[in-house]
């Protein structure tokens, strides 16, 4: 089989590169010139474990192209995707120019029959404009080609996106004709071997529920934030409570981590674009609401933290800031917790000093030379106020807190993430905060 993937960025690329891997001939494209240029040359445009092995694999078995020309590449193909970024508008809602920009490209130049299929994520009723976008191109150019449209949301997670794509929980697809229907099954059953669910239904419900599936994330998120913050008032511990709540099978211990709230580039707008919908149908999401108004408040429950411990002094102090991505194991700063908190601080005069194993090339688009970027996460502590643990990666999880005591100027942790023993922390004379966690006796004895 044949497909073309349009837009070469995070699902993009890797769900071409993913199709490639069992055998499928893909091309990606993009206009984004330097991408392919880059990408030709094995360069990739993102930081995804896994994936320039793979890509660099199916590139030299002539399985995986790139290309910015949609005209030649989309012939012969049985399906193409279309993977391009769906941003939130000025009134939150999924802004679908690039979709149906790429829509019509494809009703300009395609010459056979074709399953035009859309992975970006996208509202209820877009299969509907892309189709509408396709039948105008070929009217205009006075053909009439059969295509059917297709829905088949995405739901990787960046940082695990080769394996979520090539082992995924469920694929969902939403068709409308027997034909589309056949094609994506062939395309899929290599990833149906171990019993992963293929999903057909009709392309509404394909479109809503990716938007429910992501906003049920965020509300879970957003519900332990709530609680952790509860926990804080009551005296309890959320790292207990979570551990309560989460082997009850019904409840599930996933997506129940409390922290600096959630980020990225899908959370944030799928939340806001599904209030928007509802608004424009005359509904209103009240728990997504809550959810949204939850989470940006969350995200100053850190700087809170360090405001009140340094009595509101912060001008001049050293924060030490240990990850900047907005989650580990992705280079994606889009609307990453970190920005925020460093804003804050810069805000009231404090110095950072910052370290992230790979977005710190990505964080300098949005922070400049605001902030030093250090060589390791050791260097970030010399004479630092505070380290500040803003994104969990693998190798922040067990540091020599030795080595740290004597690097710094004052041995104060605030934990973002939870990652860290209190009590082992305060035995080494650190004094600790972390998000809804209860503080050791000792560390309460000492600031009463
Ligand atoms: N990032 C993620 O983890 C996930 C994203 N999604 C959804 O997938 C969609 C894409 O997201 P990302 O991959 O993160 O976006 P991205 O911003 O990383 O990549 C989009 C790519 O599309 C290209 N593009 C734009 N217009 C084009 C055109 N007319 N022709 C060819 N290429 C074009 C851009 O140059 C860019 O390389 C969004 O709707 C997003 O909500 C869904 C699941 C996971
Ligand atoms: O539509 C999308 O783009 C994707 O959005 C999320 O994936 P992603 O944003 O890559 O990352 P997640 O692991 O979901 O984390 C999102 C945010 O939630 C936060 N989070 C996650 C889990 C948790 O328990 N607590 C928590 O605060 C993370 O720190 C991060 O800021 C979903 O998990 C994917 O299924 C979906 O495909």
């Amino acid at each position: 089989m044949r497909i073309a993937v349009v837009g070469t960025g995070y699902v993009g690329l890797v769900t071409g590169t993913c199709f490639s891997e069992v055998g499928i001939d893909v091309t990606c494209i993009d206009i984004d010139t330097n991408k392919i240029e880059n990408l030709k040359k094995g360069i990739l445009p993102i930081y995804e474990p896994g994936l320039e092995e793979m890509v660099a694999r199916n590139t030299q078995k002539e399985r995986l192209s790139f290309s910015t020309d949609l005209a030649t590449s989309i012939q012969g193909c049985d399906a193409a995707f279309i993977a391009v970024g769906t941003p939130p508008g000025e009134d939150g809602s999924a802004d679908l120019k690039y979709v149906l920009a790429v829509a019509r490209s494809i009703g300009q130049n395609m010459n056979d029959y074709l399953v035009v299929v859309t992975k970006s994520t996208v509202p209820v009723g877009t299969a509907n404009k892309v189709r509408k976008a396709i039948e105008e191109e070929l009217t205009a150019r006075g053909v009439d080609i059969p295509f059917d449209v297709a829905s088949n949301p995405e739901f990787l997670k960046e940082g695990a996106a080769i394996e979520d794509f090539l082992k995924p929980d469920r694929i969902v697809v939403g068709v409308c004709s027997e034909k589309a229907e056949t094609v994506m099954t062939k395309l899929y059953k290599p990833f149906l071997m171990n019993g992963h669910p293929l999903i057909f239904m009709d392309i509404p419900s394909a479109e809503m529920t990716k938007y429910a599936a992501n906003a049920m994330l965020a509300t879970k998120i957003s519900f332990m934030n709530d609680i952790a913050n509860l926990c804080e008032i009551m005296g309890a511990d959320v790292n207990m409570v979570r551990k309560g709540i989460g082997s009850d099978a019904r409840i599930g211990n996933k997506f129940i981590y409390p922290g600096i709230g959630y980020g990225g580039s899908c959370f944030p707008k799928d939340v806001k674009a599904l209030i928007r919908t509802a608004n424009e149908n005359g509904y209103e999401m009240r728990v997504l609401k809550s959810v949204e108004e939850v989470n940006e408040n969350q995200k100053s429950v850190l700087f809170n933290k360090i405001s009140t411990h340094f009595s509101g002094n912060l001008a001049g102090k050293t924060f030490a800031v240990w990850g900047l991505s907005f989650k580990p194991k992705t280079d994606d700063m889009r609307e990453a917790p970190s920005l925020v908190i460093i804003k804050k601080l810069l805000e009231q005069g404090a110095q950072v000093k910052a370290y992230d194993p790979v977005a710190m090339e990505e964080a300098k688009h949005s922070l400049g030379d605001t902030i030093q970027y250090g060589k390791d996460e050791y260097e970030t502590l010399i004479d630092a106020d505070a380290l500040l643990l803003v994104t969990e990666w693998p190798e922040f999880r067990s540091p020599n807190f030795t080595v740290a005591s004597k690097l710094m100027k004052d041995k104060v942790v605030f934990d973002g993430r939870n990652i860290y023993d209190a009590k082992d922390l305060n035995e080494k004379g650190f004094t600790y905060y972390g998000i809804g966690v209860k503080q050791p006796v000792e560390q309460l004895n000492a600031t009463v």
